[in-house]
C-alpha cells in the first residue's frame, strides 16, 4: 500500500499507509476499537478500493485488476465472514466448498483431492470430528478453527486473520495461538497478517507489527522494535507495562 487513504464522507477511515507485506512475513495489526483494523483488512483481502493512493495485491493493482480472479488467491476469516455461513450447512461442506468461493457445497462437485486437503486441513485445526455436524453447533473456538480450515483451503498466497481470537475462553485461545505459532513456522505457509487488541494474542513466530490509531500508522516494522511498552501507551491512549515470556506478550496498566 502506497500513500493510502479511505475516506467516507468527512471521516478518514485510513490516513496515508503505507505498508508492504512480504511473502515470509507474518504481521500482527494492533490497535483499539475504531482505528482502522478491519478497513486495512478489507483492502488487503481486495474487498474495498482505497480513496487514495495505491494497493498492489500479489502483483496485480486494486482497480486494474478483475477482484474476482484475485479473491481465491486470498484467505480471509472475520466475524461478518462468518455470519454468512448457514448454521445448518455442515462443518466438513463449509470447509471443502472454499475452494470454489461459495459458502456450502450446493452446486458444485468436489473431486478427491479436495475431499482430501479438506480432511486434512480439519484434522490440522482439530475439527475433523465435526465434519457432519451443522456449523451452527460448533461452540466459538471450534467456529474459529474452522473458518481458518476454510480459508487454507484455496491454498492461498496470503492469509487475512480478522480478531481470530475473539469470543475465546482461555484454553481456546491458548489452543489457537499454538496452532497459528506452528503455522508462522511453517516455511510453506502463506504470508500471514492477523488483527488483534490483545499482545496476549500475538503468537510466537510473528515477524512484524503495525499499529494503528485513528486510521493513522503509529509504528510499523520488526515485530521486537515496534512492540514496546511506549508504543503501546500510544496507540492505545493508556500508559501500559509489557512484558515478554518465552515469545508471549502480556500488557496491563502502567503502575
Ligand atoms: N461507511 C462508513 N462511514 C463512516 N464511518 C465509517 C464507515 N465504515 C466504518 N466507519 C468508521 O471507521 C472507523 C474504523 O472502522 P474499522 O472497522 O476499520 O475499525 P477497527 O479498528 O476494525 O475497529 P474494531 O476493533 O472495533 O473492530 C470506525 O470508527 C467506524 O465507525
Amino acid at each position: 500500500m502506497k500513500g493510502v487513504d479511505v475516506v467516507r464522507g468527512e471521516t478518514f477511515l485510513l490516513r496515508g499507509v503505507d505498508w508492504t507485506v512480504e511473502a515470509d512475513h507474518r504481521w500482527v495489526v494492533l490497535g483499539p476499537n475504531g482505528a482502522g483494523k478491519t478497513t486495512l483488512l478489507q483492502l488487503a483481502a481486495a474487498q474495498m478500493h482505497p480513496t487514495r493512493g495505491v494497493v498492489e495485491l500479489l502483483g496485480e493493482t486494486l482497480g486494474a485488476v478483475d477482484v474476482f480472479e484475485l479473491r481465491p488467491r486470498i484467505g480471509l476469516t472475520s466475524a461478518a465472514l462468518a455470519q454468512r455461513i448457514a448454521p445448518a450447512e455442515k462443518t466438513g461442506d463449509v470447509v471443502v466448498s472454499a475452494g470454489y468461493a461459495v459458502v456450502g457445497r450446493w452446486r458444485e462437485r468436489y473431486d478427491v483431492h479436495d475431499l482430501t486437503r479438506a480432511g486434512m486441513l480439519m484434522q490440522q485445526w482439530g475439527v475433523e470430528q465435526f465434519a457432519h455436524r451443522p456449523f451452527g453447533t460448533l461452540s466459538e473456538g471450534e467456529r474459529k478453527r474452522a473458518q481458518i480450515a476454510r480459508a487454507l483451503m484455496p491454498d492461498p498466497e496470503l492469509l487475512l486473520l480478522d480478531e481470530p481470537g475473539a469470543g475465546l475462553d482461555l484454553g481456546g485461545r491458548e489452543d489457537l495461538v499454538s496452532r497459528l505459532s506452528d503455522l508462522a513456522h511453517y516455511h510453506f505457509a502463506p504470508a500471514q497478517v492477523l488483527v488483534t487488541h490483545h499482545v496476549e494474542e500475538i503468537p510466537p513466530g510473528y515477524s512484524h507489527a503495525l499499529l494503528l490509531r485513528e486510521g493513522a500508522v503509529v509504528a510499523q516494522g520488526a515485530a521486537d522494535d515496534v512492540l514496546t511498552a511506549a508504543n503501546l501507551s500510544d496507540t492505545f491512549g493508556v500508559p501500559l507495562a509489557l512484558t515478554r515470556t518465552d515469545g508471549r506478550f502480556a500488557a496491563r496498566r502502567a503502575a
